[in-house]
């Protein structure tokens, strides 16, 4: 076959659903061969940026692989802050380059989308990806995309494909089917009973899930051992939208300062905290306000498992928790745990919106219409949603880039085929909003809330004073027509209430909510995240 195909067929065996991309002239035959064979289904979006957050959205929301296709150079170099997000956040997204054939790159020119040397590209790529390939040359091609693709999934980071375009269609073998590295399950089981003696001898044990259960499908098992367990079950800020409609005994979101003191003394009083995939980012801890004593910790993170004096090296989180749910047994009564509050009954007047009243009035959404997943970018949207109830989130929590909220959306609906919900602030979408001028060529219809404060407002709440935090008023909701969409700007809760009703009744296009907030009216958790990293970084 050929190589083209037998990557895609490689691709697709391994879990993707599609491919997000922008062609060029170095990608024009890989992405013909993509669009003639039909082995996986390809959308183009606007900008390589929305196609680097769209693919590694689209990765994350199925913990499988997200593909990314784009040109040389100025495609891929396009990309590079996106896949940095992926690699960071640990998303399993294959990045695939075209690049020029061997002739032309011997012609001592200079070409064009090329920077200092034809390698300049696979050597920025090397800094933010778990495994780099070129395939140039047809007898290794299979076995190093094997390979390659393995890594991406075992570790759930971005690889980097270089694909010349004058071997798109090289006659090659085909790829080997995936080959888990050998994991050794009676290490698994040695390190399950320590974890399980450790939380036993705890007078207050708690489990606190990170992103790694998302990624790599560990929701249901860890639900079937946390509810046999009994302790109380926090996800990290990262992990919010895990566990939905799971058994897990689940009271919230590890927040910090800036969440609810019922969990933040669970988590920072534990004397045993087990956590399964958590990233220890600052986004994560930097609002704690008791350093968390790692001395009674045990961090199960990128296939290790680290106690305070040792380490269980090469223990994959699946099988350290089957190896628990083997041996499990009840050590404490889920039934007396306190689930997560959340507001609802946003009254219908005329009151000014506040970010707070939007949470409110999805929440209330939710109720009358069922649950959407919701795709949120960085900025008060983010905060905000903590205050929604708990649903599927695709949200840049660590890395913390503007820009995925709407391509995220975009990905949701492509690979999942469900309506999906997007928060984004006026910011962020003057950055990538413009894909929703997509939907209508594949028939996406998402909800989109615009949090229209005229400002860069999370930058005004750490420095208030200058202009520059000052945005001009866009006036989104008049776009939206153009763009194949519906807008509407709303001021009041009425007309918030009547939006998010519209936009449930009509499915047929896209509604963006342009919702309007008084500059200074920011989410109660962002207040209290901000007003945290100020006391916190004057008492050091
Ligand atoms: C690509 C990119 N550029 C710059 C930033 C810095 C930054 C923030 C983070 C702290 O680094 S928050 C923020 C303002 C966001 O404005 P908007 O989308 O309107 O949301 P809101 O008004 O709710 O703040 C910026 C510019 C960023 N995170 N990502
Ligand atoms: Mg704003």
């Amino acid at each position: 076959m050929l190589l083209a195909e037998a990557l895609f067929h490689a691709l697709k065996d391994r879990g993707a659903r599609e491919v997000f991309g922008i062609p060029g002239d170095f990608a024009l035959p890989y992405f013909k061969i993509l669009e003639d064979s039909q082995i996986l289904p390809l959308h183009t979006l606007s900008h390589e940026p929305g196609v680097g957050f769209a693919a590694d959205a689209a990765g994350r929301f199925n913990s499988r692989l997200g593909i990314a296709a784009v040109t040389y150079g100025a495609g891929a170099l396009n990309m590079v802050n996106p896949v940095a997000q992926a690699y960071v956040e640990k998303s399993p997204l294959v990045v695939i380059s075209g690049a020029p054939g061997k002739l032309e790159s011997m012609r001592g020119l200079g070409l064009h989308h090329q920077v200092k040397r034809i390698d300049s590209q696979y050597k920025i790529f090397e800094e933010i990806t778990c495994a780099q390939i070129i395939l140039d040359d047809a007898k290794t091609a299979p076995k190093l995309i094997a390979d390659a693709l393995d890594r991406c999934i075992e570790q759930s980071r971005p690889i980097y494909i270089e694909f010349p375009r004058d071997m798109v269609a090289v006659e090659v073998d085909p790829v080997p089917a995936f080959h888990p590295s050998c994991e050794d399950m009676e290490a698994a089981r040695a390190c399950a009973k320590e974890v399980l003696a450790h939380l036993n001898c705890a007078e207050k044990p708690c489990i606190m899930a990170g992103v790694e259960v998302r990624r790599f499908g560990l929701e249901e098992k860890l639900a079937e051992l946390t509810h046999t367990l009994g302790i109380p079950v926090v996800t990290s800020f990262m992990a919010r939208g895990i566990l939905v409609d799971t058994e897990a005994p689940l009271i919230g979101t590890y927040l910090g300062l800036a969440g609810t003191e019922e969990v933040r003394k669970t988590v920072e009083r534990s004397d045993g905290l087990l956590m399964l995939g958590v990233i220890l980012s600052d986004t994560n801890f930097g609002v704690s306000k008791r350093e968390i004593d790692m001395r009674s910790v045990v961090h199960a993170f990128d296939r290790d498992v680290h106690f305070a004096h040792h380490s269980y090296p090469n223990v994959p989180l699946e099988f350290l928790i089957e190896a628990m749910i083997e041996i499990a047994s009840p050590l404490g009564d889920a039934k007396k745990l306190p689930a997560p509050t959340y507001p609802y009954g946003l009254k219908s007047d005329d009151s000014a919106i506040a970010p707070t009243d939007v949470a409110c009035a999805v929440n209330d959404m939710f109720v009358k219409h069922g649950r959407m997943p919701i795709a949120s970018d960085m900025g008060d949207c983010l905060f905000t949603a903590m205050d929604i109830e708990n649903t599927a989130l695709i949200a840049p929590g660590y890395y913390a880039s503007m820009g995925p909220g709407v391509p995220a959306g975009l990905a949701i609906q492509a690979t999942s085929g469900q309506r999906p919900l997007i928060m984004v602030g006026d910011g962020a979408f003057q950055m990538t909003g413009w894909e929703l001028g997509n939907c209508r060529k594949y028939g996406w219809n998402p909800i989109v809330l615009l949090f229209n404060n005229k400002s860069w407002e999370m930058l005004r709440t750490f420095q208030p004073g200058p202009n520059y935090h000052d945005l001009d008023d866009w006036g989104f909701a008049a776009i939206a027509g153009p763009l194949g969409g519906k807008g509407v700007r709303v001021k009041t809760h009425a007309e918030l209430i009547d939006a998010l009703e519209a936009a449930q009744q009509d499915s047929s296009c896209f509604h963006l909510i342009e919702i309007m907030l008084e500059r200074g009216e920011i989410s109660q958790t962002l207040n209290r995240f901000v007003n945290a990293v100020k006391r916190l970084s004057v008492a050091k």
